[in-house]
């Protein structure tokens, strides 16, 4: 891929005076009670207040962190050397702030309202992306809406039951994402969604288990329309409904969500059913394009439209706040605290909900891809650390396996802890109360438990007083003592209901543009991704027998090393097909 050189040069603040504010962080974690988190509590009464942003019911609590006032004003000049403001501003206008791939950076439009004038640099000038975004969601809706409303159905004549969703990475974390969170635990969807991503016929197998062709409709989501995987699987899907339903079936069965019009139709989905997108919308934050229509079929378009909104609330938060009030830098800097001053190479995302178990998978390639780059703008290596891993599980399942590592591992491991108040207004009988207490009770539980832990003379105290020898306290006591001081973050809502769900995921992809800025880097290119891909199209014909090879474009045969070469021998010897 070429960018089209339309782009203004690249500005950046020099580096230098970002070097000397990641120094300045790392001193102050370095001061003797640096890392340290409990002593600050001691001091400051007022210190989770203090601590503490809000935007409505939704509260950020940084307090359990060692982040103290001068770590804040360190954090801010970091942010001023590093000219956030200005970023934030030229994200708004629509500059091609995708420096690498000359692209705008305009999620947001997708969930503005018509009228909100965001507009977005493109190879033919600026356009009004709020305006293409809201007239290719008026056309969305009028699917959905035919859909539900038993108007557009299957080729058979009977009504749409189930919707199966076919795409991968951002075109499938994201709005599964969202369809779980707002189906979980739920029996009023309106169509049942089913999710394919990975190529692998188990995976096929298992997403159509049990669906009738004639009453699912396929959403076939990819930005580029070439992705391998999701060309496989939406031929696969193709014929799994051809042979079933013939040749003509497969305008009924079909919609698409591309930015790449001439190959969907390539594929032949009619043109009707085909909802584009722009280039100023980056995979990983698709779920709010047509890429995310399945999640409108499956919760019906008033969800849909309430998540959009939660997410704009968001944008226009952390368009318009004072950068000290503002949730997703406050979440970024802690990020940046934890990764640049104390060295954190990891971080944990627990949702003490299970509508959210799909979260950390969805934030691990909205973080990851995003910030997991090691050059400036400039093109200079950074010279400092980036993104750190991402992993998460739901609590309180998590703390049934990795917590154990978090409490006493040798690494610190920053944790963001999510939890909504109410389990869920709108239906009170469908949720155990005492379920919900249980959870949340956890949820503060272990953020308590990783900043207080749990010193050696407590313990030695706690088993004299049950009777356990001498030589037992000796040899166990080590073994149970947990240092503590352990940051944490704490996101706490009312409710987890379609806005306050935009408004989380609107919440991270912020923090993940401000930690980007801070850093430097292209949060919106994912080159990284582009060399494996190359090499698997070149590797897959030399593992399919010649007789197949027809239609695979094999490229330039590269030399493999001697593994490579030996791994696709055995491959091929234990298939028997050497
Ligand atoms: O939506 P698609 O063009 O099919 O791309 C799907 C995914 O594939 C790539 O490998 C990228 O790394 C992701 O950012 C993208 O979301």
């Amino acid at each position: 891929m070429h960018p089209p050189a339309y782009t203004p040069a690249m500005t950046q603040p020099p580096p230098t005076a970002r070097h000397a504010a990641f120094a300045r962080l790392k001193a102050l974690a370095d001061r003797p009670d640096g890392r340290r988190i409990t002593p600050l509590f001691a001091a400051d009464p007022g210190r989770a207040a203090r601590f503490t942003a809000q935007l409505d019911d939704l509260s950020l609590d940084l307090s359990k962190t060692a982040i103290d006032e001068a770590a804040l004003d360190a954090l801010f000049a970091l942010a001023e050397a590093a000219d956030l403001d200005g970023f934030r501003r030229r994200l708004f206008a629509g500059d091609a702030i995708n420096q690498t791939e000359r692209r705008a950076v305009m999620h947001m439009a997708l969930r503005a309202p018509a009228d909100a004038g965001l507009r977005a640099m493109t190879a033919h000038g600026a356009e009004d992306a709020a305006a293409f975004a809201a007239a290719e969601r008026d056309r969305m809706r009028r699917l959905v809406d035919s859909v539900h409303a038993g108007d557009a159905r299957g080729a058979t004549g009977q009504r749409f039951t189930d919707v199966l969703a076919i795409g991968i990475g951002g075109s499938d974390l994201g709005p599964r994402v969202a369809t779980e969170a707002l189906t979980i635990g739920r029996r009023d969807q309106t169509l049942n969604a089913h999710f394919l991503s990975n190529v692998d016929g188990n995976a096929f197998l298992e997403a159509t288990r049990g669906l009738d062709p004639a009453r699912t409709l396929v959403v076939v989501a990819s930005k580029t329309f070439t992705t391998q995987e999701t060309s496989m699987n939406a031929a696969a899907a193709r014929a799994w409904i051809v042979t079933a339903l013939g040749e003509t079936a497969v305008a009924a069965h079909f919609a698409a969500a591309s930015t790449n019009r001439t190959a969907v139709a390539a594929f032949g989905i009619e043109p009707s059913r085909v909802f584009a997108f722009q280039d100023w919308v980056g995979g990983r934050y698709s779920l709010w394009s047509p890429v995310g229509l399945v999640i409108p079929l499956a919760v019906g378009w008033k969800k849909f439209q309430s998540m959009l909104d939660g997410a704009w609330a968001m944008d226009c938060h952390f368009r318009d706040a004072p950068l000290r009030q503002n949730l997703p830098v406050l979440l970024g800097l802690a990020g940046i605290w934890h990764t640049n001053a104390l060295g954190c190479a990891s971080h944990c995302i627990l949702a003490y909900d299970e509508r959210l178990r799909r979260l950390p998978a969805h934030l691990q390639q909205v973080e990851m891809e995003s910030n997991g780059k090691h050059v400036m703008l400039s093109g200079e290596p950074v010279g400092w650390d980036t993104c750190p891993a991402l992993f998460g599980e739901p609590g309180t399942n998590a703390q049934h396996s990795f917590m154990q590592l978090v409490h006493q591992g040798s690494r610190v491991v920053p944790v963001d802890f999510i939890l909504a108040a109410d389990p869920g207004p709108d239906r009170p009988e469908a949720h155990r109360p005492e379920a919900h207490r249980a959870l949340a009770a956890n949820a503060f539980a272990q953020a308590e438990a990783l900043m207080r832990g749990r010193p050696e003379a407590e313990i030695r105290a706690e088993m004299a007083a049950r009777g356990a020898s001498l030589a037992d306290i000796d040899a166990i006591a080590p073994h149970r003592v947990a240092a503590g001081e352990r940051p944490s973050t704490t996101i706490l809502f009312r409710a987890l209901d379609p806005f306050s769900l935009g408004r989380l995921i609107a919440l991270y992809e912020h923090k993940v543009a401000v930690q980007g800025c801070l850093w430097g880097i292209d949060s919106f290119d994912q080159w990284g991704v582009e060399l494996g891909k190359q090499l698997a199209g070149g590797i897959l014909p030399e593992l399919t027998p010649a007789a197949e090879r027809q239609g695979l474009s094999a490229g330039p045969r590269r030399e493999h090393d001697s593994s490579t070469t030996a791994l696709i021998d055995r491959f091929l010897s234990l298939r028997g097909e050497t």
